[in-house]
């Protein structure tokens, strides 16, 4: 290794922060010259878009408006943020990059070929003013190597060098010659360090540091859809976000027509990842939970498990489309058409021909609804010029409007409103009976008939899964609208109605679905990726797997892994890359004080502190901890120097991450759901949302597949 830090060591500063670097001084001052540099490079980039005179080049206010809202969303884009750095590795090639790599690494502008051989990347493009580049944005196929060289495969790269920071400021630098065949492949201590930082607040981003296996995921293409199957910890969720940051530049006009959507499972999980894609430069993503997606009536009410699980189940979509299209009916009579002094007939036979042909077809129940005025007056055109007329487009369009016509259509294609279809459904036995025939058996349709019938939409008392089915039922009247990607996390806990749901809107796009099967904790929680990824309409999808763990310590990974074969036989275990070998201890806890004890105990280590209980043991705790003073937040709620606990209740754990863990009374964690095996399994996701350390605390014996 030729470098005065290998990548065993990372190379300590010879000189201060900041100091100019001249030719020929050594390459830590020259690297901070270049930061330095580019720091004024950017500056100077988002003086010229301030600068910008939009007074002579738009039209109106309208355009003006749509300018000066893109104008100040580039301005924030190029901030530099003090706190990050602007770049954090280096590549400097052997060759020039051929002309096909180096396309979309353009950012600003086309550059030269030779300014290619060495390229600084960093989380933006930065230029000088000649163009040139000074940063490279880590998502061009240029930066490519920087994620997936390797002594095996150097992918035309000479040195590798990444850089260590505090706040801001360069303070080290580990090189690897990957194309030096007497240098022995090491493991980087920046990358370990960077791996090894303790948390604290919401989420961050990875780009520093993605791995391998996981840019394969990132970079793969927009065409094709991806599942990614993923132990605790292993990445998933900062996979996903960087997909989409990494689509969006390389996509970025198609996907800002068609929009880019990240799915979670609750508001607490959005709050704690919304930070990642901002700190990426993307503002415009949207996120949002499954319900906010079907939010077409006031949720109110909730089912059991049973009712739940046939609400979920795909044959509901069945249901639903029997009961919207149970309102089509074949005509008896002819449509008279009056004009003038003529009379215009369709007779039933002619009608019924018309329904069945829009029958057949694969359009809407709406749409249908729209096209049939028109056919009928197509009809009447087609006798008009039998009998030497000369109608055109206009008599049509007013033969469609004529009342005789509009009457025929809403006793053959009435409007269907889906919320009043699926109170019908849930309401009137007889009527779910007719639709369910064959599908749902008999104690089935009375698990989800209400036992109090609704009188309207409004005073419903609709369940989540009521308003999935609400959804379905809207996309059979008029086609919802699909994006260019979406991202679904934590998807294992859909049911195949929800997946359906998520799959209508990128219809026309793809889908990245992250999960892991051993974290599902619904009862109709998903058993296999291929039959989610068919219910998605995605069943061509690839399935990945992730297996190394970047979040929870060894010991206690391999002692949460003691319930895998309970919970998820199959599924490889996490292999976790944390070196620190994190703390890892169960106490006996004769009251809510022992508890505290061991928060205080977390607390006194940096970094934040969850201590994660039953749902059920919330309220007791919460006394506790207010009675002893102790602040606390709630989850996904952002940790200040002040206060570094949070309270948790195991519902809402999925997704989270604390540097230390007190993990109160697992015994009530499992016996807080309605079988064994979902209780074990958010016993799983409770037991690993820990980095550095976890501390279980119970008064009740343990359950006993934790050996
Ligand atoms: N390549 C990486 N470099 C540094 N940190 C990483 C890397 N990959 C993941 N991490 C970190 O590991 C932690 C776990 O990542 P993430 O939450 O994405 O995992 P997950 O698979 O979604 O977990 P879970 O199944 O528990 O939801 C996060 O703090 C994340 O920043």
């Amino acid at each position: 290794m030729s470098s005065p830090s290998g990548p065993s060591g990372p190379s300590v500063p010879p000189a201060a922060p900041g100091t100019p670097g001249t030719p020929g001084s050594d390459p830590l001052t020259r690297e901070r010259a270049h930061l330095a540099a580019s720091r004024s490079a950017l500056r100077a980039m988002r003086e010229d878009v301030q600068a910008l005179d939009i007074k002579d080049v738009t039209a109106n206010w309208v355009n003006a408006a749509a300018l000066t809202h893109q104008i100040e969303e580039r301005i924030k884009a190029l901030a530099d943020l003090s706190d990050t750095p602007l770049f954090f590795g280096r590549l400097d090639y052997l060759h020039s990059p051929g002309a096909e790599q180096a396309e979309g690494a353009e950012g600003e502008r086309p550059q030269p070929e030779a300014a290619y051989q060495t390229l600084h990347i960093g989380r933006r493009h930065v230029h000088d003013t000649d163009g040139d580049p000074m940063v490279i944005d880590w998502r061009a196929p240029v930066s490519q190597p920087f994620y997936r060289a390797s002594k095996q495969d150097p992918q035309d790269i000479a040195l590798r060098r990444r850089f260590g920071y505090t706040g801001g400021d360069l303070t080290a630098y580990e090189d690897e010659h990957l194309s030096d065949p007497a240098e022995a492949a090491g493991t980087s201590r920046l990358l370990q360090q960077e791996i090894e930082r303790p948390r604290v607040g919401p989420m961050r981003d990875i780009v520093a540091t993605i791995q391998p296996e996981q840019d394969e995921i990132v970079r793969s293409g927009l065409a094709a859809s991806l599942c990614v199957q993923g132990g605790p910890g292993t990445g998933k969720t900062a996979v996903g976000l960087h997909r989409v940051a990494f689509l969006l530049y390389a996509h970025r006009d198609r996907l800002a027509r068609t929009g880019t959507l990240v799915i979670g499972p609750n508001r607490s999980f959005l709050r704690y990842i919304e930070q990642v894609l901002p700190a990426l430069g993307e503002l415009e993503v949207r996120q949002a939970t499954v319900d906010d997606l079907v939010a077409h009536v006031e949720v109110r009410g909730t089912d059991g498990a049973a009712a739940a699980v046939v609400k979920g189940d795909a044959r509901m979509a069945e249901v639903l489309r029997r009961a919207v299209y149970s309102h089509v009916t074949m005509p008896t009579e002819p449509v008279v058409v009056v004009r003038g002094s003529r009379r215009w007939r369709v007779p039933a036979y002619e009608l019924e021909e018309l329904v069945r042909e829009l029958l057949d077809r694969d359009i809407r129940y709406g749409a249908a609804a729209e096209a049939l005025p028109q056919r009928i007056a197509h009809a009447v055109l087609v006798q008009m010029e039998r009998s030497g007329e000369a109608p055109d487009d206009r008599v049509q369009d007013s033969v469609a409007r004529n009342a005789a016509v509009k009457a025929a259509v809403k006793t053959l294609w009435p409007p269907v409103d889906p919320a009043k279809l699926v109170l019908r459904l849930l309401s009137d036995p007889d009527f779910l009976a007719a639709h369910a025939e064959g599908l749902l058996d008999e104690a089935e349709q009375k698990e989800i008939l209400w036992s109090r019938p609704a009188r309207s939409v409004k005073s419903a008392k609709w369940s989540a899964a009521d308003a999935v089915l609400i959804d379905e039922a809207t996309d059979l009247v008029r086609r919802t609208h699909s994006l260019g990607h979406v991202v679904l996390d934590e998807a294992q806990d859909l049911s195949p109605m929800q997946y359906r749901a998520v799959g209508r809107r990128c219809t026309t796009g793809s889908a990245t679905v992250l999960g892991d099967l051993a974290q599902g904790t619904t009862p109709w929680a998903t058993r296999s990726w291929q039959e989610a990824l068919t219910h998605l309409g995605k069943p061509e999808a690839l399935v990945e797997e992730l297996t190394a763990g970047f979040r929870v310590p060894t010991d206690v990974i391999g002692y949460a892994s003691r319930l895998l074969p309970h919970i998820a036989p199959g599924l490889t275990p996490v292999a976790s890359v944390r070196e620190n070998p994190g703390t890892f201890e169960i106490r006996r806890a004769t009251g809510d004080a022992d508890v505290l004890a061991a928060c205080r105990d977390a607390l006194a280590h940096e970094g934040s502190t969850g201590l994660i209980a039953a749902d059920t043991r919330v309220p007791a705790l919460t006394e506790a901890l207010d009675a002893a003073g102790l602040p606390y937040l709630s989850p996904g709620e952002e940790t200040t120097p002040d206060v570094r606990l949070t309270l948790v209740p195991a519902s809402l754990a999925k997704g989270l991450e604390y540097d230390y863990v007190v993990l109160d009374e697992p015994t009530a964690i499992v016996d807080a759901e309605p079988d064994d095996r979902t209780g074990l399994r958010r016993l799983y996701v409770c037991l690993t949302r820990a980095v550095s350390g976890l501390t279980i605390t119970h008064a009740t014996e343990l359950p006993p597949q934790l050996g």
